[in-house]
């Protein structure tokens, strides 16, 4: 499915449901500290059947409990609705 950037109002409206996230059209991120290093690579092994699900895949920094989602779509060259949908997704299994 082809999908185009988002502009940088449009990133804002997105971001503005998503307070957790933070970003512009070259990438949204956010950060989220796990009970446990075990609970974080929990939680990365929930998103990452979601994600491989909807084949559209974060970039995921581990540092012990802190774990940080990164989405841009590559393949446009920047942020889309794709990035958006999945943060939302990754925000209903943070809290599970
Ligand atoms: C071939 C496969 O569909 C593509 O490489 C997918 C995989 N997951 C992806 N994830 C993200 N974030 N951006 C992409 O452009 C992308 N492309």
């Amino acid at each position: 499915m082809a999908v185009t950037t988002l502009s940088a109002e449009e990133v804002t409206a997105g971001l503005a449901t998503l307070p957790e996230w933070s970003g512009d059209p070259t990438g949204i991120r956010r950060t989220v500290e796990a009970e446990s290093f075990p609970a974080a690579i929990a939680l990365v092994d929930r998103v990452a059947v979601v994600a491989e699900a909807r084949d559209h895949h974060p970039d995921i920094d581990i540092r012990w409990r802190t774990v940080t989602f990164a989405l841009v779509t590559h393949s446009a060259g920047g942020v889309t609705a794709k990035d958006l949908d999945l943060a939302s997704e990754i925000d209903a299994l943070v809290t599970g």
